[in-house]
């Protein structure tokens, strides 16, 4: 797992081999542990390099081991060993050196990276600190502002930045490993003393109170919840304080704290999850690892409203010629203006040359003749949609995909509107398409392995976070979204505002509750969607007649606030108010609680008081049960899915590993016992009924959340 060999005459090049990243597992620490102490008793070697196997310089500590009974030597007397070493050591930086692997150069006494190498701590991102080491000696070395900066944000830098930021002492685009070996073979019997981290003093900087008590507070608003933020800035704060064994004692008593915590379970389960939901799979058997995608070099998009100008403009960037059609010219016009500064906005983020020239605007739907995929983002409407694929279908060149971007339409519907409904997948990006992670890759019933596999490997270069899922109305996102909003109107009706339904939701930690996310997107979008369903028109009548619909129990209090012309942001008005149209500060509205009560005597509804438990309780457990009948009809695959859905499209916070980890947290007895209390409370509303799947968990034992995927793949072999 560490190979030691003798290079050069004097320089012992210690390698970590364990594919794919050189994880620091047990066996890799005992192999450091092992060739350290053989380079450094060897009289024939006066200078050591460490370096990674295939190009990888180490991933950092192995996740799998965390939460199993750790073995092997410990990493922080490990790296001790290494830096009060007499003999030079110089860590070569190939391709990684993240959380651990870092801590690991940093105890080296020398670093040099290749141009290309990425390094960083990410450890907040798992729920933890950089607890080898790394919160104590990278405050010594770079400082404390830029220290904060990358512990707290785990963010990845480049070898230039580490450069200038003094992480590296040198950055070649060579091979490393041998710029590393005829730099140890220069400093064999230099002294080492300047070069210990740890022994060097924290630079203080001058404000250092105001400046910790800043990044406290900012960090405190972003994290939402989050306690790794925290702990992060608490243990480089004692990097600048306390000597460094008491900032080393600091550090573990942090890590202690977080290591076994909930948040580090569901950060680490949500690492492994975006992982595992690349390895999809059909209810044909079909597999990531059997289907082969498609080329797809130049692609089209038709429609630009907002969905189709963030799609357009995120295929350009990832290299694709695209072929952006809009049959209204102004809309056309309008569309490039708007795509042209989208562009040279992502170009300067990333430094890059703006691409234009990859996209061409075409008013005429004739111009997808000779590309080898196509995404629709036309309106929202299964009429227009309808006719768009079957134009596709007469126009395109055999074999090409078509891809629709509805949110939640029929995907089989408008498959079947085409010649090669085994070529029609939906692709359903999240607004700014350009921006935002998550992508749902819907598959009908006819859909080809290939097409899925295709979508799929676009989704990937595109650097979304694909998930394939089966196709239903609202696929998985929208369709938990519907009980969720459901039960926040049933909340206002009982005696809820808006203001408390969202601070439920908030110090949960989604970054906008369900009122304000409604006014930012527009209440008319919901409007329509419940008009074409047969509800959304308030009936004018009152008492408990008027809130049923469709013999079910229905709010109308959205309908009746559109009908009023509340469509939210752009109105100025919606479940707040703002202080113009286009306002984005939303504040309690008088008016609306007049009207709620007004809304609650003329249908007899008396106010009582609601808590922020039972506002969490009723939209998540029945969004969670959702999630459960998802995977009863073999929409999802796994719980992985829905979760890594509901944290890169969803806002849910990802501190709580998505909703299906969060029940396994919460317990399954709980959920089902609340759902059945609500139930019992609320007879005429069906979400509330507890799905067949969720009572089959519990009544066997509640299994852990990794062993559902497998518990849903035997009921649907059953069946
Ligand atoms: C009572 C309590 C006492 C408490 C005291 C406890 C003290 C414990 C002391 C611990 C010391 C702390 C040490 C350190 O500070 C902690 C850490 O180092 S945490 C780990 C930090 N590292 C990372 O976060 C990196 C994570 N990995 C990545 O970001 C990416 O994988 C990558 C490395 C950039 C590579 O990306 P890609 O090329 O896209 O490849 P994949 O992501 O698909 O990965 C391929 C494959 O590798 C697996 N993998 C990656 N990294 C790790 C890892 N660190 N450990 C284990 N496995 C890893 C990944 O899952 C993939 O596997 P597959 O899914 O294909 O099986």
């Amino acid at each position: 797992m560490a190979q030691l060999t003798r290079v050069s005459g004097s320089v012992g090049l210690i390698t970590l081999q364990s594919p794919p990243v050189n994880a620091l597992s047990a066996a890799v620490r005992q192999g450091i542990v092992d060739t350290v102490q053989r380079a450094l008793s060897d009289p024939e070697v006066k200078s050591v390099v460490v370096c990674g196997q295939n190009g990888i310089f180490c991933g950092g500590a192995d996740i799998k081991e965390f939460g199993t009974n750790m073995s092997g030597p410990p990493l922080v007397p490990l790296i001790h060993a290494i830096e009060v070493a007499h003999k030079p050591v110089v860590a070569a930086i190939e391709g990684i050196a993240l959380g651990g692997g870092l801590e690991l150069a940093l105890g080296c006494h020398y670093r040099i990276a290749h141009s290309k190498a990425k390094l960083g701590l990410p450890e907040v991102t798992l729920g933890l600190l950089p607890a080898a080491g790394g919160s104590q000696r990278l405050p010594r070395l770079i400082g404390v502002p830029a220290a904060l900066d990358l512990i707290t944000t785990g963010r990845h830098i480049t070898a230039a930045e580490a450069l200038k930021l003094g992480v590296v002492d040198q950055v070649t685009a060579h091979s490393t490993v041998d710029v590393a070996v005829k730099f140890a073979l220069s400093v064999a019997g230099k002294p080492l003393d300047g070069r210990r981290i740890s022994s060097l003093p924290c630079p203080r900087p001058p404000n250092m109170d105001a400046l910790f008590e800043g990044v406290m507070k900012k960090v405190r608003q972003s994290a939402r919840g989050a306690i790794a933020p925290i702990a992060c800035v608490q243990a480089i704060r004692a990097a600048a304080t306390l000597p460094y064994d008491q900032g080393m004692e600091r550090e573990l008593e942090l890590m202690a704290s977080l290591f076994t915590s909930d948040q580090a379970r569901a950060l680490q389960y949500i690492f492994f999850a975006q992982r595992a939901v690349a390895r999809w799979s059909m209810p044909s058997g079909a597999r990531w690892d059997t289907s082969k995608p498609r080329p797809v070099h130049k692609a089209a998009v038709i429609g630009l409203g907002t969905m189709g100008r963030g799609i357009a403009v995120a295929l350009a960037q990832t290299g694709l010629s695209v072929v952006a059609v809009e049959t209204q010219e102004k809309q056309l016009m309008a569309a490039k203006q708007e795509m042209s500064g989208m562009l040279e906005r992502g170009a300067k983020r990333r430094g890059v040359a703006p691409a234009f020239d990859k996209i061409r605007y075409s008013p005429d739907i004739k111009a997808v003749a000779d590309v080898d995929l196509v995404i629709e983002a036309v309106f929202e409407d299964m009429a227009l949609k309808e006719k768009v694929f079957q134009q596709l279908s007469a126009l395109c060149k055999p074999g090409t995909l078509l891809c629709t971007n509805t949110s939640g339409l029929d995907v089989d519907h408008l498959a079947s509107q085409t010649r090669s409904p085994e070529l029609v997948v939906g692709m359903h990006f999240f607004a700014p398409a350009h921006v935002m992670k998550l992508l749902e890759v819907v598959y009908g019933s006819k859909s080809s392995p290939q097409a899925l596999a295709t979508a799929m490997q676009l989704g990937k270069k595109m650097g979304k976070v694909s998930v394939a899922v089966g196709n239903c109305r609202g696929f998985v996102g929208n369709r938990m979204l519907k009980p969720y909003s459901e039960q926040a109107f049933f909340l206002l009706e009982e005696g809820a505002t808006p203001e408390l339904v969202d601070g439920a939701l908030e110090d949960f930690g989604f970054p906008m509750g369900l009122f304000r996310m409604s006014d930012l997107s527009g209440l008319d979008v919901g409007w329509r969607v419940r008009k074409v369903d047969g509800l959304g028109k308030s009936s004018g009548a009152s008492g408990q007649q008027a809130r049923i619909r469709q013999g079910r129990r229905y709010s109308p209090l959205g309908d009746v606030l559109c009908e009023q012309g509340r469509f939210g942001q752009k109105t100025g008005r919606g479940w707040y108010q703002y202080d113009k149209p286009g306002g984005r500060v939303g504040r309690p509205d008088p008016w609306l609680h007049s009207f709620l009560e007004e809304y609650r005597a003329q249908h007899g509804l008396v106010a009582r008081r609601i808590d922020h438990q039972e506002v969490l309780e009723r939209c998540l457990y029945t969004l969670i049960n959702e999630g459960f009948r998802i995977l009863e009809d073999g929409i999802a695959a796994g719980p992985e899915e829905i979760d890594i859905i509901y944290v890169f499209g969803y806002g849910w916070p990802r501190h709580r590993g998505g909703p299906m980890f969060y029940a396994s947290m919460v317990g399954l007895e709980k959920v089902l016992a609340r759902l059945e209390f609500y139930q019992e409370a609320h007879p005429d509303v069906p979400y509330l009924q507890p799905c067949n799947l969720l009572k089959r968990l519990v009544a066997s034992g509640s299994p852990p959340v990794h062993k559902w995927r497998e518990v849903v793949k035997k009921l649907h072999s059953q069946l």
